[in-house]
């Protein structure tokens, strides 16, 4: 079983819903501690009510003291103290196998954060020592290493040294694995780049040609979270993860749902 630590999206399609909905995929009972109500649909974030971070840790505490949790992911944290109460359970050596995805923003552009540069560095110093493996988007990466990031594959060789120069950084501050995710470049494949102390690769595929793509990445995250419940080693998640959102992406392409950017097909795997 697994762990989620995030955000309520009422649109269902990101924030702990989606995480669920990729848990229930793979077969993996998924427990949650929420950080934050999102008044939120397709087309943005129209309000956000953080919970106090002793009602983040009662939940955290009431959980961890019971159930066994295999592996963790954060998504939306919103609050600097919201980051040091997860990360004091880290260092207890409570959370296991934690995928850390730093949320700032929504799909839609609508901050998730009321300062995302001070939460960036909360995440960056406090939780990336505790990392398994983090998972950020591009304007993520920009914040979290203060680089520049690119945001088109006209020169693919380029965009790619950028990235993985991103995830070196994220693994010198120390995660065990950066995914720099490629999914907000303007070109025909959406590659992520993958980096450890051992190597650095290339996870491309086809982009899939659809405005549905809300909660990508809080998919991407809880589907590699669900594979270190499982057992897999890191890699053979983040794979497996990578091919469940281009098939997640690819069943919900043509769906009509809201007016904005859809959610993916949660159902595709198994
Ligand atoms: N149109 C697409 N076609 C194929 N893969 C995509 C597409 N859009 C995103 N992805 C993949 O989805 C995953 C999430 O990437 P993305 O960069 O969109 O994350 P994100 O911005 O954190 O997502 P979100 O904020 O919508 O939850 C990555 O593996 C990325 O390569
Ligand atoms: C609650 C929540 N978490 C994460 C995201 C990122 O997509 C979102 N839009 N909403």
């Amino acid at each position: 079983m697994a762990l989620t630590i995030a955000g309520s999206d009422s649109g269902g399609g990101a924030g702990l819903q989606a995480d669920l909905a990729a848990f229930g995929a793979f077969g993996v009972h998924g427990t949650t501690v929420v950080t934050a109500v999102t008044a939120q649909h397709t087309r943005g974030v129209e309000g956000v009510w953080p919970l106090p971070p002793e009602a983040v840790a009662a939940q955290l505490d009431a959980v961890l003291g019971d159930l066994p949790v295999r592996a963790a992911k954060t998504g939306m944290l919103g609050d600097p103290a919201v980051v040091a109460v997860v990360a004091e359970r880290c260092a207890a050596g409570v959370l296991p196998r934690l995928v850390v995805d730093p949320v700032l923003v929504a799909t839609s552009g609508d901050a998730l954060a009321e300062d995302p540069s001070t939460l960036a560095k909360a995440i960056r110093d406090q939780l990336l020592p505790h990392a398994a493996v983090v998972t950020p988007n591009l304007p993520e990466a920009a914040v979290l290493c203060d680089l520049p990031v690119p945001e088109t594959l006209d020169r693919p060789a380029d965009a790619i040294e950028a990235m993985a120069e991103a995830g070196r950084q994220l693994v010198a501050a120390g995660a065990t694995m950066a995914v720099v995710k490629g999914g907000h470049l303007h070109g025909p494949s959406a590659p992520d780049v993958v980096v450890s102390d051992t190597q650095v690769l290339v996870l491309d595929g086809p982009r899939v040609p659809t405005r549905n793509d809300h909660g990508t990445g809080c998919t991407l995250s809880a589907a590699i979270a669900a594979g270190l419940a499982q057992g897999m080693p890191a890699l053979a998640a983040v794979q497996r993860a990578k091919a469940y959102v281009a098939a997640a992406l690819e069943s919900a392409k043509d769906w009509r749902l809201g007016t904005g950017r859809g959610p993916v097909d949660h159902r595709v795997w198994g």
